[in-house]
């Protein structure tokens, strides 16, 4: 198969190097000219814009927008558009709001799947978990591509309709910011508790057998492996905070208590009024953990 792709950031480019890896061809853009280059090292061709990258394409397009969520995916399909008919299929990877994507498949021509992604900058060796809503041709149509991208195949489903891939990474996001504060309390616990502990042998100890191992538990593992038990001058600063909204937004709207869910983005709001001191070792470690899972800046002190 021949797949375009849009937008060669963290998640882009492993994209694109999955995909040439089980052996289709891709053509890639992006405004960065230097990430067209390394896709271009890596066996991509190169597309001097969208208008190129459509031509490239040929019948039968098949396009993969792994850009900013928002402003980035409605400017990028509103140029393809008069490029794309009835049987193409634009794949939406990043983590647009579930009804952004109802929308856009709505007001194109083209099969539009909007798919959850899930797994990180770790995914470009693992491969990624991939929760795809749309039309049930369009999803078979991609599976040969779904299968380079994902850990394999059982790393990727159709959720249902348009929308559903969204909502269903939405929630995800929502269940990874509460379990990224539980995991916080616990070594904040130990950490000003009773006694004088070794955080990353804890962690150690936890993902070797316990109940609560997990690969955010190995995040926090290499979290004080590399910065210390203390976390270092990692701050009380958690960013991000727009699926973890939408999640807690949707739950009111159809009254399903979601209190953990909540509280945990209560936390990421409360680490931004902070005064510079010492802060929450919670949200230091949720701070922290937001590098480990997905290369997102670490805010210090
Ligand atoms: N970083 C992560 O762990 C994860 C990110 N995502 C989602 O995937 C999407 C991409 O994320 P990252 O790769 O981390 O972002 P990134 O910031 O590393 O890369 C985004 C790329 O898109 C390019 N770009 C921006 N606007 C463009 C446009 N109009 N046309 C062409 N290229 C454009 C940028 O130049 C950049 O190279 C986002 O929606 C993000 O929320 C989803 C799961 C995990
Ligand atoms: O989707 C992701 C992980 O699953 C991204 O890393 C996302 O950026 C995480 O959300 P936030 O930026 O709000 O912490």
């Amino acid at each position: 198969m021949q797949l375009g792709v849009v937008g060669l950031g963290r998640m882009g480019q492993i994209v694109v190097d999955r995909v040439l890896a089980a052996g289709h061809d891709v053509v890639a853009f992006d405004l960065d000219v230097a990430a067209v280059a390394t896709a271009a090292d890596a066996g991509a061709t190169p597309a001097e814009d969208l208008d190129d990258l459509a031509g490239r394409l040929g019948d039968d397009k098949r396009i993969w927008l792994m850009v900013p969520a928002g402003e980035a995916v409605d400017a990028t399909l509103e140029e393809l558009d008069p490029r794309l008919d009835g049987d193409d299929i634009v794949v939406d990877g990043g983590n647009s709001h579930f009804e952004d994507s109802v929308r856009r498949a709505e007001s194109t021509d083209a099969a539009y799947l909007d798919c959850g992604t899930s797994g990180g900058p770790a995914g470009a060796e693992l491969g990624f978990s991939l929760m795809v809503g749309g039309p049930g041709w369009a999803y078979d149509a991609m599976t040969p591509v779904f299968d380079g991208v994902a850990t394999g195949p059982a790393g990727h489903d159709r959720m249902g309709p348009s929308g559903s891939g969204h909502y269903v990474k939405m929630v995800h996001n929502g269940v990874e910011y509460a379990l990224m504060q539980a995991y916080g309390e616990g070594f904040e616990l130990l950490a000003d508790g009773r006694y004088d502990l070794d955080l990353e042998a804890v962690a150690r100890t936890w993902n070797n057998g316990a109940v609560i191992r997990s690969w955010l538990l190995e995040l926090c593992e290499e979290a004080f492996r590399e910065e210390g038990s203390e976390l270092g001058d990692v701050a009380d600063h958690v960013a991000g905070g727009s699926t973890g909204t939408w999640t807690v937004q949707e739950a009111l709207e159809q009254e399903v208590p979601v209190p953990l869910l909540y509280q945990a983005l209560a936390e990421r709001f409360g680490s931004r009024a902070t005064d510079g001191g010492p802060g929450r070792f919670s949200r230091r470690l949720a701070n922290r953990l937001r590098y480990g899972f997905g290369r997102h800046e670490v805010a210090r002190r």
